[in-house]
């Protein structure tokens, strides 16, 4: 069980065919003679030089032209990586094939591009190049010269045409937006979006200019703000592709479009507004209620922490109002998004997010897991099975008895049934979900021959040793000899449960976070004699079922829960000297927290929370756990105060605003010693330097391996404020010299809960960063 899972949750909540001309093909239908959107200001630079071909073929990034007998040119994407990306170099090579083999082609009467990589268009813009431009005003000019390519592709005035395989991302979606059709394939990896936002940027390739010409002001906002990625069928009644087909044929169906295209034979039809959206988008009243409803609801969601937003609308509406700089606007504002220090921590975490995705125990190391089964069919038990029958694993869900099976059945089948009411899942993988789950008993008699099939148990019961030694004792009796034997505790140490197992190799710590399916991370975490083998097929499977993993030490509370440990002792030192739950709150929220520490005590449990601190003061952190009073959380418990659950915790959950009662109101009073009168930064500071502080110190005692691990855990499972990008990242940003010698002087006031650990007083010395860029 987890601290931190409402926060997390909510932070956790952007080549060319070739030959002859066809004969029928003679005049081109009138639209594509049109001149495309020109800004008055820009001029088509220079072709830059010539690159030398790679082996084999012509080009780095695309494959070569080919040209079907009736002109249409296919326009392949192929770059050296496993995603296409659009790199400067990319763009650079697409405008000098275009130059050479299009532009002056009398051949050529329509273009397709399409991808040389199944189930891959473009993931977008090349993040990487970005982040290495230095002075990102640079980017100006930078993106001027990717659009004068698409500016050049209009100038041809041949229809253009994209067959979309795999994700359409960023750049990748815009680029297919500057084209006149799109044949997107059904497959399940076909997604389009504009997740620039998530990254602190927004769409720089006109997409905040040509977006809402397709799907309407009111969508493309949706689009852009929340960086949602689309499913092709709901693409298609957006108005946002013209055509869905199956993969295989995708390629042939763009093609033959781009034939009737050209031929006059088809007309792209554009999606017409309803009533509703004409009165609303099409006319200053209604697109006045728009923006007031936009501007709210980015205040709300943003708490003003994020800049991107506010600058995606700036750029809708000053293209709206200023059509002939509505593209040059575009590129300086993502040229000064680019700049800011959210934009660099929110791509630092996707840079992050990416390596979590790679194990280096070797491609074949794990091993694999059809049956899954998971001992505890509670909250905890039953969110992993839900997660693990959701991607087609076999699922056993044991527990005492029918009732207690029944009620986990329940809970997964209400979270499908919300699911396919939101349409985030249809009846057929409903259906194929509920069919993977088996429920058993102890007392049933089947129960040995289906856990002889068990590839992995994870357990989810009590925090007790004993119980979790006997379960040991029983798996391995039950299970054959390669099964994976998890648990999912929060507190007890892993070697400690692996003790006197037949098969300790095969034990492993897998804690989730609550409630399972909405929380990302997941942390494993190896005993000593933990082999490999089992290392890598834990990660496997955690990411299988859709959790970022993080690999960390076997020491008491891990990594999350540690370094929360320190952050509520300095919550309750806090009440103590005065601050009001309310404004504890808020404060912590106007650092970025999702929500602040007293409504997230309230909403993990006040007996969890209180377990939690409780078994910390009691390990190994010294100092570190002190300062504070914790018992502010135990007696609630006396009183069956337990937090949002029990409808009462420091809050009163009535209704549906929570208030603080006066009984409340008059417990707390009890615990405060003096009234500091402390400000807001300083209650910021105190209690996120003891959460920095604690992080640092788990990087310095090899509980984490890297900067990178650290920042995704606390962003992840606690909700740290994303656009401060993690812990190390904030350390680096504010700098960590002025962050040790802000902890001295809290140290000197408040006493050696505050001294810095040694890793940051080296750094601080030494002027080092965590990260390089
Ligand atoms: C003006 C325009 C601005 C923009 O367009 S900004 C960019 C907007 N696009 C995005 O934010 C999309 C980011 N990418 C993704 O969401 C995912 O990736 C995909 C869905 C495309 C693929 O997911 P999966 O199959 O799980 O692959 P993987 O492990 O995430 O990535 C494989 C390799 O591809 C690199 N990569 C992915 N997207 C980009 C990108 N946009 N620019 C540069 N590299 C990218 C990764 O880092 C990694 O690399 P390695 O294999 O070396 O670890």
């Amino acid at each position: 069980m987890m601290l931190g899972r409402l926060a997390a949750r909510k932070a956790a909540r952007g080549a060319f065919l070739c030959q002859r001309v066809h004969p029928t093909i003679s005049a081109l239908p009138a639209r594509f003679q049109s001149t495309a959107a020109v800004e008055a200001e820009e001029t088509i630079r220079a072709p830059p030089p010539s690159f030398e071909p790679k082996a084999g073929r012509k080009y780095e990034f695309f494959q070569d032209i080919e040209m079907t007998p009736e002109g249409v040119a296919v326009i392949r994407f192929d770059g050296p990586k496993s995603v296409n990306s659009i790199s400067f170099d990319m763009s650079r090579e697409a405008r000098v094939m275009w130059e050479n083999e299009i532009a002056n082609n009398a051949e050529v009467k329509a273009v397709v591009f399409s991808s040389g990589k199944p189930g891959m268009f473009i993931a977008g813009a090349d993040i990487f190049d970005l982040k290495a431009v230095e002075n990102k005003q640079d980017l100006v000019g930078l993106i001027e010269e990717g659009m004068d390519f698409f500016q050049l592709m209009k100038d041809k005035k041949i229809p253009l045409v994209c067959a979309i395989d795999g994700p359409a991302l960023g750049g990748g979606l815009e680029w297919t937006m500057w084209c006149d059709y799109r044949v997107a394939s059904d497959s399940p990896k076909t997604k389009l979006g504009l997740p620039e936002v998530k990254l602190g940027l927004l769409p720089g390739f006109g997409g905040t200019q040509n977006l809402h010409e397709l799907v309407g002001l009111q969508n493309a906002m949706d689009m852009m703000l929340t960086g949602k990625d689309v499913r092709p069928d709901k693409a298609k009644k957006m108005g946002l592709v013209d055509l869905v087909v199956a993969s295989q044929s995708v390629e042939s169906v763009a093609i033959q479009s781009a034939i009737d295209l050209a031929t006059g034979k088809l007309k792209p039809k554009r999606k017409k507004k309803s009533l509703m959206n004409r009165l609303l988008e099409d006319n200053p009243i209604g697109q006045k209620l728009i923006w007031n409803q936009i501007d709210k609801m980015v205040a709300k969601n943003t708490n003003g922490n994020y800049p991107a937003p506010y600058s995606i609308i700036q750029c809708v509406q000053h293209g709206l109002a200023n059509p002939a700089t509505k593209y040059k606007n575009e590129r300086e504002q993502f040229a000064k998004l680019a700049a800011t220090p959210e934009s660099e921590a929110l791509i630092g975490i996707f840079d992050g997010m990416t390596q979590m995705k790679k194990h280096n125990f070797g491609k074949d190391a794990a091993r694999p897991v059809n049956t899954v089964a998971v001992m505890g069919a509670g909250l905890m038990g039953a969110g992993i099975a839900q997660v693990t029958a959701e991607k087609g694993v076999t699922v056993l869900l044991k527990d005492r008895n029918d009732e207690a099976v029944g009620r986990g059945q329940s809970y997964m089948k209400g979270n499908w049934d919300k699911k396919l009411k939101r349409r985030r899942m249809t009846k057929f993988k409903h259906n194929i979900a509920s069919s993977n789950v088996i429920g058993l008993t102890d007392d049933n008699p089947a129960t040995p021959a289906h856990f002889a099939r068990a590839g992995m148990v994870i357990e989810a019961v009590f925090e007790d040793l004993d119980l979790k030694r006997k379960i040991v004792a029983d798996v391995e009796s039950q299970t054959p000899d390669h099964c994976i034997f998890a648990t999912n505790t929060s507190a007890i140490p892993i070697a400690d449960i692996a003790q006197g197992a037949k098969r300790p190799e095969n034990i492993i710590g897998m804690h989730y976070f609550s409630p399972v399916p909405s929380m990302p991370l997941l942390e494993i975490i190896p005993h000593e004699g933990t082999s490999d083998a089992t290392k890598a097929t834990a990660f496997e499977v955690g990411s299988k079922q859709g959790k970022t993993c993080i690999m960390v030490k076997d020491v008491p509370g891990f990594y999350v829960n540690r370094c929360l440990g320190p952050f509520l002792v300095e919550v309750s030192a806090v009440v103590r000297d005065g601050v009001k739950l309310e404004a504890l709150d808020k404060a912590l929220k106007n650092f970025g927290m999702p929500v602040g520490p007293v409504t997230l005590a309230d909403e993990v449990g006040i007996d969890v929370t209180s377990h939690v601190a409780g078994f910390l003061s009691n390990a190994d952190l010294g100092d570190r756990m002190g300062g504070g009073d914790i018992s502010l959380m135990k007696d609630m418990i006396g009183k069956g105060w337990l937090g949002k659950k029990s409808g009462q915790g420091f809050y009163t959950y009535k209704g549906k605003k929570k208030t603080i009662s006066p009984e409340v109101e008059a417990y707390v009073k009890g615990f405060v010693q003096q009234d500091l009168g402390l400000s807001e930064k300083e209650v910021q500071d105190r209690i996120v330097s003891r959460f920095v502080n604690e992080a640092a110190k788990c990087l310095e005692d090899d509980i984490i391996e890297n900067p990178v691990v650290g920042d995704i855990g606390l962003v992840f499972g606690t909700g740290f404020a994303p656009f401060r990008g993690g812990p190390f990242r904030y350390l680096d940003q504010v700098g960590v010299g002025n962050y040790v010698d802000m902890m001295h002087g809290f140290a000197d006031k408040y006493g050696p809960q505050f001294e810095p650990c040694q890793l940051l007083k080296d750094y601080a010395a030494a002027e080092k960063k965590f990260h390089s860029s």
